[in-house]
């Protein structure tokens, strides 16, 4: 019998279900490049109807769908986008903006909730006055949940307030809504209504909401073409993709129901490594399915936790040198959290032991 793993790491690592599988195995395909494809055309109209969009694309990624999104935006050479020193786009996406689509990256920091200030947006906008010297301001993009503060969640209030200046301004804005359901469901407010204010929300299919692939870009029908033109361009036309929009149906149908357990579960979590001395936690800062901690016993390493939990089929994964995260998803059970709890306090115990005996033989002179 296959060995039990309690995955952690992320979110992005759920298995299809027995569901999702027996949907992709029965679903009615055709040629998706060709506008073709029935299952493909069916899930995209479903999510622009949820996101209260006119229209939606099916894409591979995340990663391709916020590319994506920036450039059909930024279609002018000399285009600079405002977005968090601490964004997805700006940390894990290889510079793609600039390096594939020549788009400059203008960064505002990113608060300890994931917001930027909305004094501070303003504040890089590019003046025209300057043209000689300055790109041209054309986006601004957020991204809610925040992955690096912790999946924090930016507010209905905030995100029209920042929809209000890229307005007022002649800008476009974008949510990196790769976890936009976790955010809805912890705010208790509907998902449409959250992303109103945004011309582009990026929607990840194969984080909490369990598909195996696959990302979502919805907005206006003007909008989506020119999307459908730069997935082609960067290959991401794909042919009987319906077999893929089946399990994500299938996902957001059976899964998104699913995200407050996923939060509580982090809460639980959270709570447990509260207790343990060797760590620091702001049960304040988990506001969805992420936990991030600190060590905070210079003997105990985010790699030397991990590794020992890893040796006890728990995996999770350091942040920094100083902290760890926990990524809940709906196939972590109550049961996993509390294996999870207790391999840590045997990693914390071992770690220690080991510290401490290296300490005596380091002091008796052996090695
Ligand atoms: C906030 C955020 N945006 C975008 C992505 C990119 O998604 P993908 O991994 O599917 O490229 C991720 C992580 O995967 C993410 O956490
Ligand atoms: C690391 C990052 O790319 C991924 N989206 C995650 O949160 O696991």
């Amino acid at each position: 019998m296959a060995t039990k793993v309690v995955d952690l790491r992320s979110d992005t690592v759920t298995k299809p279900s027995e569901a999702m599988r027996a949907a992709m195995a029965a679903a009615d395909v055709d040629d998706d490049v060709l506008g073709a494809d029935p299952t493909a055309c069916r899930f995209e109209a479903e999510m622009a109807r949820i996101m209260g969009k006119e229209a939606a694309l099916f894409v591979p990624s995340g990663t391709m769908a916020n590319l994506i999104s920036v450039l059909a935006h930024c279609d002018a050479r000399g285009s600079e986008v405002i977005l968090g020193h601490d964004s997805h786009i700006h940390v894990y996406e290889h510079g793609g903006i600039s390096t594939l689509g020549g788009v400059h990256p203008r960064t505002v920091p990113n608060n300890p909730d994931g917001t930027m200030d909305v004094d501070r947006i303003v504040a890089a906008i590019r003046s025209t006055d300057g043209a000689l010297y300055y790109p041209t301001t054309r986006l601004i993009c957020l991204e809610n949940t925040h992955g690096n503060s912790g999946g924090k969640c930016l507010t209905v209030e905030y995100t029209d307030k920042v929809g209000e200046v890229a307005k007022a301004h002649g800008l476009k804005l974008h949510i990196d809504g790769a976890r936009i359901f976790n955010a809805s469901v912890a705010l208790g407010v509907p998902v449409d209504r959250l992303v109103r204010a945004a011309d582009s929300v990026s929607i990840c299919l194969s984080k909490g909401i369990g598909a195996p692939v696959g990302s979502v870009i919805v907005g206006t029908k003007a909008f989506i073409h020119k999307p459908k033109i730069l997935r082609k361009t960067l290959g991401g036309g794909m042919r009987q993709v319906g077999v893929l929009c089946a399990a994500a149906e299938v996902g957001v149908r059976d899964t998104v129901g699913k995200l407050a357990d996923d939060h509580r579960k982090a809460k639980v979590l959270a709570d447990g490594l509260k207790k343990i001395k060797q760590f620091t936690v702001d049960l304040s800062s988990v506001e969805t399915n992420m936990v991030f901690f600190d060590m905070a016993d210079p003997r105990i390493s985010p790699a030397k936790l991990c590794q020992a939990l890893k040796q006890r089929n728990v995996l999770a994964m350091p942040t920094s040198s100083k902290s760890v995260r926990f990524v809940v998803h709906y196939q972590i059970s109550d049961s996993d959290i509390q294996y999870t709890l207790k391999c840590i306090e045997e990693a914390v115990e071992e770690i220690l032991a080991c510290d401490a005996k290296s300490e005596r033989c380091s002091t008796n002179g052996t090695s």
